[in-house]
């Protein structure tokens, strides 16, 4: 079956449900039944359906992309995160207290706040250079009343970064590395947009121009722990029915990447109560079933 066949027909197949993400209150007012998914093979070319083109919130999927950045530099990141799956909630503060301050991995919240701290002042405004010139897209940018909304709700990460601060485990301000966080996870992206940005790490590093972000095992690296992280404490779940390395956020985004062919984002704000797209995860699931693509 042709692709864009095959996306036409997911989309038409799935039905958008669950909860629009309510503690965040400008993510609570996005249509719970939206729905986008496109497909980038390694040669750029998209095919979309849907609501593909629609920017919404990406969220956590911006963790994907900040690890990324700081492995460019250098692996000193891996001192001070970890990457074994957490089995808890993505806000969870619990096995913190027990494990010295550092997070069990940079797709937890707690993670991506040590990743971001890592990258320094202007991690943001880094972060969506790399977007920009990926899916190519020079008008990507930070939707700023979500940034206001999350800011203003933000008592839960604050107290993560404290927390990992009282072991040493933060090298900046609390407050600014909490207002770069939640201007990464603020950038607003379409399907389209994040398919095309996700694609290096199916080109095994290599990004949209031809030059490298990462070593193969660096991109390895990056997809092992989406797969094993990328959805909380349902990422087992979430490898049994998909098969791929993915990686979620609140907006109601996920992508997925299948090394070696294309890179995947789907959309639908509708989540299940470990704050994953309902829909977007059927969606990939009928996608590696229907096409065989999965790393297994
Ligand atoms: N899972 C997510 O997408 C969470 C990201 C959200 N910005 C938060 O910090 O809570």
């Amino acid at each position: 079956m042709e692709l864009q066949q095959l996306v036409n027909r997911i989309a038409a197949e799935v039905t958008p449900g669950g909860e629009v993400a309510g503690y965040i209150p400008a993510l609570a007012r996005t249509d719970p039944h939206a729905f986008g998914l496109a497909v980038a093979t390694l040669d750029g070319e998209v095919f979309g359906a849907g609501d593909h083109l629609t920017p919404f919130s990406i969220q956590s999927i911006s963790k994907v992309f900040t690890l990324a950045l700081a492995l460019s530099r250098d692996d000193g990141v891996w001192s001070r995160v970890g990457r074994e799956p957490s089995g808890s909630p993505f806000n969870s503060l619990v096995q913190l207290e027990t494990e010295q301050g550092i997070p069990r991995n940079p797709f937890i919240n707690a993670g991506a706040l040590v990743v971001t701290d890592h990258l320094g002042l202007g991690a943001a405004d880094r972060l969506l250079g790399f977007l920009r010139r990926e899916s190519g897209n020079p008008a990507l940018d930070v939707d700023p009343e979500v940034a206001k909304s999350e800011l203003g709700h933000s008592d839960r990460n604050r107290a993560l970064a404290h927390f990992m601060s009282s072991y040493g485990n933060m090298r900046n301000d609390v407050d600014v590395v909490v207002r770069e966080y939640v201007r990464q996870c603020s950038i607003a992206m379409s399907c389209a947009d994040l398919a095309r940005a996700t694609l290096f790490l199916a080109r095994h590093g290599v990004r949209n121009d031809g030059t490298r972000l990462l070593g193969v095992s660096g991109a390895k690296r990056v997809n092992a722990v989406m797969l094993t992280c990328g959805t909380y404490d349902a990422a087992g779940q979430f490898a049994y029915r998909v098969g791929l390395p993915g990686k979620s956020g609140v907006g109601g985004g996920v992508i997925a990447v299948v090394p070696g062919r294309c890179a995947i984002c789907v959309w639908s704000p509708g989540l299940d109560a470990r704050g994953n797209s309902v829909a977007g995860v059927d969606a990939l699931d009928r996608f590696t079933t229907l096409t065989g693509w999965s790393v297994f």
